[in-house]
């Protein structure tokens, strides 16, 4: 494991005019990392998902829990854990006035590598930012400034990169060029930790991956076991009446939930239960006006776990 982090907890106090506030950002948060892997940290907007990431990169000081990382404890040697990763924050990190290059040479003398010229142009040309290495930060586009923060990150050649939300704000397209540039680091042997509430981004990306929500880990595992878990598929039905839906179609499925006037019936082959359930709903009058057959997703999971889905929380997926 290059990440073994056990109970981590963290609570904010902020002073307001109705006096001190507290925030229990992360109440307890264990994670294991495997040397190579895209590890994903999924949940909605306040999840506690930049706290822990923070804590892990030794930018604020946990209030409980224990960490290994990279074999150096977090509490005793952050300096250690500090020299073996690579931390790119949500805001990216990268300055208007000075070079891109400029900014990752800097990077590159802080962490003392040994040849910081050459060190600095490889991790350009490796990230194609060598024809606008010499431009100011704030020339760059929003996908070339991404790509800058990465460098700034991956200089010094840590095993292990943390990615605060990497693709939020990005269109399609640099958000595919993203997607494939943190597989390449997959292949070349960094292990990568990765903040999102894109649900497609969990899935794709992530060999292994948790949910949050309200600062605990709800759920754990590949995204595939995680679905698998849930349910195999996932009918999704408007009907006229959904709670005598619900109960028709209790006995032809795993589990049915009603979500407002949405109900879901989850089975666990839907391409053949179909036919059943439709006949199931004509027998008690039920009459439909759509029905959707859906693989399950990392929603679903949410859902099951939260009681609420991930795309309602404000976060886009
Ligand atoms: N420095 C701070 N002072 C006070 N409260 C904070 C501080 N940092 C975070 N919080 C609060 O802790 C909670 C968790 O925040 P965090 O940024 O970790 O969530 P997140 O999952 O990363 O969310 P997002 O997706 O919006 O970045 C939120 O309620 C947030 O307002």
């Amino acid at each position: 494991m290059i990440v073994e982090a056990h109970d981590l907890k963290k609570t904010f106090t902020t002073r307001s005019r109705k006096g001190p506030q507290t925030v229990e950002a992360v109440r307890g948060v264990d994670l294991e990392i495997a040397k190579g892997e895209i590890f994903g940290v999924l949940g909605p907007n306040g999840a506690g998902k930049t706290t822990t990431i923070r804590m892990l990169a030794t930018l604020i000081t946990p209030d409980a829990g224990t960490a290994m990382i990279a074999g150096h404890d977090l509490l005793k040697e952050p300096a250690a854990v500090r020299s073996r990763l690579g931390y790119v924050s949500q805001a990216g990190g990268v300055e208007d006035t000075t070079t891109a290059r400029a900014q990752v040479m800097m990077a590159a003398k802080i962490h003392a590598v040994a040849d910081p010229k050459q060190a600095t142009a490889e991790v350009l040309e490796r990230f194609d930012l060598t024809e606008i290495a010499d431009r100011p930060g704030r020339t760059l586009s929003g996908g070339q400034k991404r790509r800058v923060a990465i460098a700034i990150g991956l200089v010094h050649n840590p095993p292990l990169l943390f990615l605060d939300e990497p693709t939020t704000g990005l269109d399609p397209q640099n958000r595919a060029n993203l997607w494939d540039r943190i597989e390449q680091l997959r292949e070349s042997g960094t292990s990568v930790l990765l903040s999102t509430h894109y649900l497609d981004e969990a899935d794709a990306l992530c060999d292994r991956l948790v949910i949050v929500d309200h600062g605990r880990v709800v759920a754990e595992g590949t995204p595939a076991a995680l679905k698998r878990e849930v349910s195999g598929d996932v009918i999704t039905l408007r009907v006229d009446d959904p709670e005598r839906a619900a109960e028709t179609l209790g006995p032809l499925a795993r589990e049915t939930r009603l979500d407002d006037d949405l109900l879901r019936v989850y089975v666990d082959d839907g391409e053949h239960t179909l036919p059943a359930l439709l006949r199931a709903l004509e027998e008690q009058g039920v009459k439909l006006s759509s029905i959707a057959l859906d693989r399950s997703t990392l929603d679903d999971v949410f859902l099951a776990k939260t009681g609420r889905s991930l795309r309602d929380t404000g976060a886009a997926a």
